[in-house]
């Protein structure tokens, strides 16, 4: 079996941008390979080959390794992103060392694949994508793995996260919600501007889509018990890489 693990990145200790942990301390592990290929990808290098050089094959003990040389003793948590993290079977055995070292794990995944050891992640993402990214919803795969993750206790460690670039994708965020109505919902402003470098003029632009995100969410009746957030770390660094 390959206990391997391809990692494209290792950074921080930063903040955790999105999603039901925004704000917490964390490192990252960001893995290559994705099964989806979503038209506004904000880490697409982790997919399309332009980064194919960057792309380590680590041990899970080489992975703590580079954490710890990085974060030393100023972290306690570690997000492992990608690309799709779910694709990797290999991943199980970094989650039990970093458990080992009391180190918290997070996962962004997008609910197109179900792994056995979801069910030891503190922080579990489930990122389904709207149809402005071109990919479709396999609900059979996303039922099944929020009813696994359900039945077996995972409730307080799983949420779901839309990104909405206009009101289509609004819709679709409104279907996910009532699909899964028990599991913590977050909507997420889209960044659809990947390449500039002018942080301040990103920065503008995102508040605005934050702001007409929210107006949306205030004026929506199914949308109540709904969380609105922007890419923090967006707002902060603009488009920079290991962050
Ligand atoms: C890069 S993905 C990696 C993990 C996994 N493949 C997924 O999509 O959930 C991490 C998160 O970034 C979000 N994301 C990607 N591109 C984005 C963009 N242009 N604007 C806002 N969020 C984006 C994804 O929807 C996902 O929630
Ligand atoms: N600070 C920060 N927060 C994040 N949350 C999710 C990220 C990701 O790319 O998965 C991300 C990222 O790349 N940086
Ligand atoms: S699923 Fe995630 S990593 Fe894969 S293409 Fe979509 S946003 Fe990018
Ligand atoms: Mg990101």
């Amino acid at each position: 079996m390959n206990n391997k693990v391809p990692v494209l990145e290792i950074f921080g200790p930063t903040i955790q941008g999105e999603g039901m942990v925004v704000g917490r301390k964390t490192m990252f592990v960001r893995t290559a390979g994705c099964d989806y290929s979503c038209s506004w990808c904000d880490s697409a290098f982790t997919w399309d080959g332009s980064a194919k050089s960057d792309i380590r094959q680590l041990t899970d003990e080489e992975v703590w390794h580079e954490l710890q040389t990085l974060g030393g003793d100023r972290f306690d948590h570690v997000t492992i992103s990608g690309g799709n993290p779910a694709l990797l079977k290999s991943l199980d055995k970094l989650i039990d060392r970093l458990h080992d070292h009391q180190k918290q794990v997070a996962l962004e995944t997008q609910g197109s694949r179900f792994q056995e050891w979801f069910y030891k992640i503190d922080d579990l993402t489930l990122s389904p994508k709207p149809p402005s990214s071109g990919m479709k919803t396999n609900y059979e795969v996303l039922d099944d793995i929020v009813e696994r993750l359900q039945n077996n206790g995972r409730s307080q460690h799983i949420s779901i996260k839309v990104v909405v670039f206009d009101e289509t994708d609004f819709d679709y965020a409104k279907h996910i919600h009532q699909r899964y109505p028990s599991v913590p919902f977050f909507v997420q402003v889209g960044n659809d501007d990947l390449t500039t470098t002018d942080d301040d003029a990103l920065t503008r632009k995102l508040l605005g889509k934050y702001e007409w995100l929210i107006d949306l969410v205030v004026a929506t009746t199914d949308m109540n018990n709904v969380r609105v957030l922007p890419q923090v770390h967006a707002l902060v660094w603009g488009n920079k890489r290991g962050v």
